[in-house]
């Protein structure tokens, strides 16, 4: 991409960040088709231009990889098709459709862009092993190249759903954003399809219990401007895992410990916390499990107990992915766990839409740094393990 003028013009502008209320506001008063059309013909080359100098930036003992050089090759056809577009007249006859036909084919090419990184990130494992110091710039560019990746999805989703040709399957929905996003209704879908997977597997599940306080609008339920597609998605993972904890740890038990779910909103925060005694696991793993080096691995899957000979088997990315949907709109996601007894998975929401800004990757020179083979070594003295990480300070 170096070579590409096009992309270095580009990749000098900085995204623009769009709040909830901003993308609510355009898609139900103040936008057209033409003023959405004129927005992302610009802002969706900038910010695939910004990602593909990180992409050019990366170790090429990565980006030699078959697997991201497909995704390489997707990207950059992606952003010459947007292109097309760059001078096109608003106004000219067929030009929007043409637009938003465009924008489909691109959703459709980078469908399974997650998965073939990941491959990419295997047959590097595989063909070089890995070093801390790789880890960590591996980690540091996938998530920025995931939520990157979430930021563009979400525009075209939006744009397709409000001027395409498909129907709207919610009516009171603005493109794929619930104005009233209700909380309890979202988490007992993610429940029941996690449990139906889970009796599959296990052949048993735990229950729920719900406890629900809304302390901002006392009596009313708890509601949100979001997108109820990335909340079910968190929600999923994080029943799915502690699912797995309770029965892996009460295999010898007939009555599993119920789940517990407490959804709470204040004034700044909607919080949703997960709580089940699935045993727990140690306060020096935790960072293991949002570490896609760690999960890319093809872990032999224990449905026994684990006992602590076998390294705890990779939960694939669905917990980094699903922290990065939570820090898309200013959230967070994290774990809390007690070692021998169980663990608090907390996704933390914005509840005022305009504070719910899109948390984007912008590159810059402090970007360009992470990717300089000469990161600081750590200057704290540390066990072992840690030196390999590079990293001055615990990984947070
Ligand atoms: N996400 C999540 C988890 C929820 N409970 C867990 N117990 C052990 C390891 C990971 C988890």
């Amino acid at each position: 991409f170096p070579d590409n003028p096009e992309c270095e013009k580009y990749s000098k502008y900085s995204p623009s960040s769009l709040t909830l209320e901003q993308l609510t506001d355009f898609g139900s008063k103040t936008g057209t088709e033409k003023s959405s059309f004129e927005f992302l013909r610009h802002e969706l080359p900038v910010r695939l231009a910004n990602i593909m100098k990180e992409i050019s930036l990366l170790p090429n003992t990565l980006l030699s990889m078959p697997s991201v050089n497909i995704v390489n090759g997707w990207y950059k056809q992606s952003f010459a098709e947007i292109l097309e577009f760059e001078n096109s007249d608003a106004d000219s006859p067929n030009i929007l459709s043409k637009f938003t036909d465009t924008l489909i084919k691109i959703r459709n090419r980078h469908t399974n862009v997650v998965e073939t990184m990941a491959q990419g990130v295997m047959e590097m494992k595989e063909a070089f092993g890995t070093d801390g110091k790789q880890e960590n710039q591996i980690q540091y560019f996938l998530d920025r190249f995931y939520i990157n990746r979430i930021s563009i999805r979400m525009l075209i989703n939006q744009h397709a759903l409000l001027y395409g040709s498909q129907l709207a399957n919610h009516p009171r929905h603005i493109g794929c954003i619930d104005p009233n996003c209700d909380v309890v209704e979202v988490a007992k879908d993610a429940f029941a399809n996690a449990r139906f997977l889970c009796e599959q597997y296990y052949l048993s599940a735990p229950d729920l219990k719900i406890e629900c306080f809304n302390v901002k609008e006392i009596g009313l339920p708890v509601q949100i401007v979001y997108v109820p597609s990335h909340l079910y998605h968190m929600l999923f993972e994080l029943f799915k895992n502690a699912m797995r904890a309770v029965v892996e740890s009460n295999l010898k038990s007939s009555d599993l410990p119920p789940l517990k779910l407490l959804i709470c909103k204040g004034e700044e925060d909607l919080t949703i916390k997960l709580s089940d005694r699935g045993g727990g696991i140690s306060y020096s793993k935790i960072d293991l499990l949002f570490q896609y080096m760690f999960s890319t691995a093809p872990q032999p899957h224990t449905s026994s107990v684990n006992d602590g000979s076998a390294p705890l088997a990779g939960y694939g990315y669905g917990l980094p992915l699903s922290r990065l949907y939570a820090r898309y709109f200013q959230g967070d996601l994290a774990l809390s766990s007690v070692e021998g007894y169980g663990t608090d998975a907390i996704v933390y929401l914005k509840v005022l839409s305009n504070e719910a800004s899109e948390c984007l990757p912008v590159y810059n020179k402090t970007a360009y740094k992470m990717y300089d083979s000469d990161v600081a070594v750590s200057d704290w003295s540390s066990p072992q393990h840690w030196l390999q990480n590079g990293s001055a300070f615990r990984p947070n």
